[in-house]
């Protein structure tokens, strides 16, 4: 394609998916003036060799001022044909009719990140000749060499340290192009393309450049990951406050599980096979190449079959329902006609008839289903009548109840004969209307009474397997096909209304069947709020009344149809019941969802990694489970759900946790109060310690590692990823592993102890240093060797080292508390298989608190603010009406400045 000449005007609010609904706001608030650009496609550069681009295409500022500043001498003037000059460029008609010079910047140069596709309006009706386009790109070559010398003598640099910054040194803060940050996930230009010129003035200096300051500016205060997720969890957290349910809930500073035998932990009883599993495989990768025969191999077995699930296919806009349109309904018993809930509960609470339970009917039901569902997931070929057997002993042991076999046989048989619904009857009478009913069978031995069915009620002749409440049955639909042409062989599926409580079990296959499908959502069915991202267009409704009045009325209320695209993202979802539905954290050993249950709604997170088939290594994560079970039982570790492999990916399952340090770092407007610093020091510690109690060490220890618990755990600190974490005990011999300095780095540069930065074998006293480190950093929010200059990773990576062994270091703990100093005077002490000394550690903050006069009350800056002299940031999004301000405020003291 030419290069075109176009009008442009950004388009602040075209990049939201980066930023937050605050953010989009004041984006919307940008004002944005229209500016003349020559647009070139990325590839025709490339055929040119200029350059690699990442977007698509580039736009050039065509304006009557010269660039100033870094960017100074960089154009092409645009002059009417029959002028000249090294770099004058010739266009047809002249842009500029009375003669006056204009200038096309050769730098910077616009990303623009307009899909292809998309539909732009016709360029304007200028021409740039060949020779003139060549003339440009040799400019722009030229230019961009210009600028790289320019960068290297920009006076700001940092070098990290106190001698002159050498020639030709970049930052790896500068790897890191603007570009991407500007472009979208859905890719979304951020350029708007506006058809004619009309009365834009081409004399007026464009204003595009200290637009996209005000845009960039924008975009690094709003665009922080975690931030949505980071003020959802503080306010939930704020209102338990308000509503003076708040019992911090502050784990013991030294937990009672720690037991080590002189200096080196020994493993004994379930522990040491767990120790040995970990032991035997491969991973982590800590310098040692992976023997030849492993690498193309998955090294660790799964121990858990793989599950076994339908996937849906896409699902298709539903097109809205007629009466007239169909002729056949179906019914999915439970949940549209047959009320299983009131069944379940009243089975339940058979159990214990004289305990009164607190639980809600809502919960009860909920916890009923959950286990019903499990068992039969990993029991396929038991009876369902046992599973729910299992399922009501399970649900009786959570509510403490205490049961024998006669209660339990007499609550079976109260599940076993649920009733219709109260509106069935008259809702059969309306819906017949010549029509054809069925009914779906029921898995054959859940009922020992059949619902008392309308006579006119058929029921699917059709094998059913043992239980299938929980699973997908695409079959059920080609079943209801052929039953259906049996009678009306010119049926097509569209005239098939399918009626159902179970969005996951009936509406996905359903739907892809080409069935018209009505979703009862009745208020008090725990099914009706199950959350498919999977986002099936369907007709939905409260009941089998409302489903009867509408298709009556023949309304076409658009609020009750969902004509969502949902093919642009289809998410995972796990062991056929958790459907992924957010991302909560990328790591590079794998993408961290938050799931919920599809019937009980729970939330979980799920980590999963994909095997890298390019550099043929096995995923990190089974190995990570591993250390997950040699770490098991203490409070703030998480205990995996499941881990395995599905979908070609590996998968661990575990419960959700709030935002990690950095997110709350960053909601606390960039660092904490001391106060909470010795408060989070306490139970990092005591996290580490516990590791290290288990033979493992950490390897890791950073800000983005710790996250806070949910619930009655928001006061606990969790300490999380092991995917590079060692045993150093062997534990054939009992003996810790020797010392070499022959290492490649591992954990977070920024973070990890010197000793990482030359080579040397990590134990417990690196992981102690990093801790120092992960606290200095969150007291100061920001550490000397953060984006300093160097000519290569490796460079790099010395001149940390340098800097944590050096001066800059001693220069941070100078401005520091000197409970530092001593942490750091204690970790550098420490010889190689030195045991640190925890409680020495621990107490070393708790006297600052006590010297202080600061209760350890779980009371940390995000929830009060109090001890941070900017306060927190709550998004005016999320301000809360006068009314909840005025009494929160007793509590939390806000600033917004
Ligand atoms: N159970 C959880 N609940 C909520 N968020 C979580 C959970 N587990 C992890 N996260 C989030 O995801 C982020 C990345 O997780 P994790 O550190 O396990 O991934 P990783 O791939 O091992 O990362 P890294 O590159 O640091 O090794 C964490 O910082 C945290 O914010």
């Amino acid at each position: 394609m030419p290069p075109a000449f176009t009008l442009a005007r950004l388009q602040p609010t075209g990049a939201g998916q980066w930023i937050s609904n605050l953010g989009q706001q004041k984006a919307a608030e940008l004002t944005t003036r229209p500016f003349l650009a020559l647009h070139i496609l990325s590839s025709d550069f490339n055929r040119d060799k200029v350059s690699t681009w990442l977007s698509p295409g580039i736009l050039f500022v065509i304006s009557p001022q010269k660039p100033e500043g870094l960017y100074r001498g960089f154009y092409c003037a645009l002059y009417p044909a029959e002028a000249t000059g090294r770099r004058a460029l010739t266009v047809y008609p002249p842009i500029q009719p009375n003669g006056q010079p204009l200038y096309i910047h050769t730098l910077p140069a616009l990303p623009d990140t307009r899909m292809l596709n998309e539909v732009v309006p016709d360029p304007l009706p200028y021409h740039l000749d060949d020779a003139s386009f060549r003339v440009f790109c040799h400019a722009v070559r030229e230019d961009m060499d210009e600028l790289r010398r320019r960068r290297s003598d920009v006076a700001s640099r940092n070098s990290g340290g106190l001698e002159a910054v050498q020639k030709d040194w970049d930052s790896w803060s500068q790897q890191t192009s603007r570009t991407n940050a500007r472009r979208t996930r859905l890719g979304e230009s951020i350029f708007e393309r506006l058809p004619v010129l009309g009365n834009f003035d081409v004399l007026n200096p464009p204003t595009i450049y200290s637009e996209l300051r005000l845009f960039y500016q924008l975009e690094a205060d709003y665009s922080w990951q975690g931030l949505h997720l980071t003020s959802d969890w503080v306010l939930h957290l704020r209102e338990s406050i308000r509503e003076q349910q708040f019992i911090p809930n502050i784990p013991q500073l030294a937990s009672s599980t720690i037991s080590t035998y002189g200096d080196l932990p020994v493993f004994m009883n379930d522990l040491c096979a767990a120790v040995d599993a970990l032991f035997a495989t491969a991973i982590p990768y800590d310098g040692q190449k992976l023997p030849e025969e492993l690498a193309n191999q998955s090294i660790v077995r799964w121990e858990d079959p793989s599950p076994d699930f339908d996937v849906a296919e896409d699902a298709h806009i539903c097109p809205r329902i007629h009466a007239a349109e169909f002729h056949i309904v179906v019914f999915d018993l439970i949940g549209s006609l047959v009320d299983r809930d009131t069944a379940i509960f009243k089975a339940v609470t058979s159990l214990s008839p004289t305990c009164k339970s607190d639980v809600s009917r809502c919960k009860v039901i909920q916890l009923f289903m959950d286990s019903e569902a499990s068992r039969t997931r990993s029991n396929p070929d038991s009876l369902p009548i046992d599973n729910m057997r299992c399922a009501l002993h399970d649900v009786a042991v959570r509510l403490g109840y205490t049961t024998d076999n006669d209660a339990l046989e007499h609550a079976l048989q109260l599940l076993r004969q649920p009733l219709l619904y109260e509106d069935v009857t008259s809702a059969l009478e309306t819906l017949r209307c010549g029509r054809m009913l069925l009914a779906l069978p029921l898995p054959d031995t859940l009922f020992s009474v059949r619902p008392d069915l309308p006579s006119d009620v058929d029921l699917l002749a059709m094998e059913t397997p043992r239980c299938d409440l929980y699973t997908q049955r695409s079959e059920i639909c080609d079943a209801i096909l052929s039953h259906v042409k049996a009678s009306q062989p010119s049926i097509d599926p569209s005239e098939i209304l399918l009626v159902t409580s179970y969005t996951y079990r009936m509406l996905e296959p359903a739907r892809a069947a080409g069935f018209q499908t009505a979703l009862i959502t009745r208020p008090e069915c725990p099914l009706s709020s199950v959350r498919l991202d999977t986002a099936l267009p369907t007709y939905s409704v409260n009941d089998l009344r409302a489903l009867c009045d509408a298709l009556d009325r023949r309304v076409e209320d658009s609020q009750k149809y969902k004509e969502e695209d949902p093919s642009f993202w289809t998410p995972y979802r796990i062991l056929g019941l958790w459907q992924c539905d957010k991302i909560l954290g990328e790591g590079s050993f794998g993408t961290i969802y938050n799931a919920f249950h599809l019937f009980t709604n729970e939330e979980v997170a799920i980590k999963v990694d994909m095997p890298d088939e390019e550099l043929h290594q096995p995923c990190a994560l089974p190995y990570e489970a591993k250390v997950y079970r040699v770490l098991k039982g203490h409070l703030g570790i998480l205990e995996p759900r499941w881990d395995g492999e599905e979908g070609g990916a590996s998968v661990m399952l575990m419960d959700r946790l709030g935002p990690n340090l950095n997110q709350l770092r960053l909601f606390c407007r960039g660092n904490f109060s001391l106060k909470t610093i010795c408060m989070l020091a306490l139970q990092m510690i005591t996290r580490i310690e516990f590791a290290h109690s288990r033979g493992i060490v950490v390897r890791d220890v950073k800000p983005e590692n710790f996250a806070m618990g949910m619930d009655e755990h928001r006061s606990v600190l969790f300490l999380l990823d092991f995917g590079v974490s060692k045993l150093y005990v062997n534990p054939i011999t009992g003996k810790h592993i020797p010392f070499r300095d022959d290492r490649r780095h591992i954990g977070t540069p920024r973070y990890s102890s010197f000793n990482s930065h030359f080579g040397r074998e990590l134990s417990r006293r690196d992981d102690i240093e990093a801790l120092g480190t992960t606290l200095l950093a969150l007291l100061h929010g920001r550490l000397p060797w953060q984006d300093i200059y160097s000519p290569s990773i490796e460079a790099k990576m010395w001149r940390m080292g340098e800097m944590k062994a050096g001066y800059a270091m001693h220069e941070l703990l100078s401005r520091s508390p000197p409970e530092f100093t001593w942490l750091f005077a204690h970790s550098r002490s420490l010889a190689f298989e030195d045991k640190p000394n925890y409680e020495m550690i621990r107490g070393l903050f708790l006297h600052r608190m006590r010297y202080e006069e600061w209760e350890n009350d779980g009371l940390f800056d995000w929830a009060d603010c109090r001890f941070l002299k900017k306060g927190t940031l709550i998004p005016e999004e999320y301000q809360w009406d006068d009314e909840v301000a005025l009494d929160a405020s007793r509590f939390i003291p806000m600033t917004w400045s």
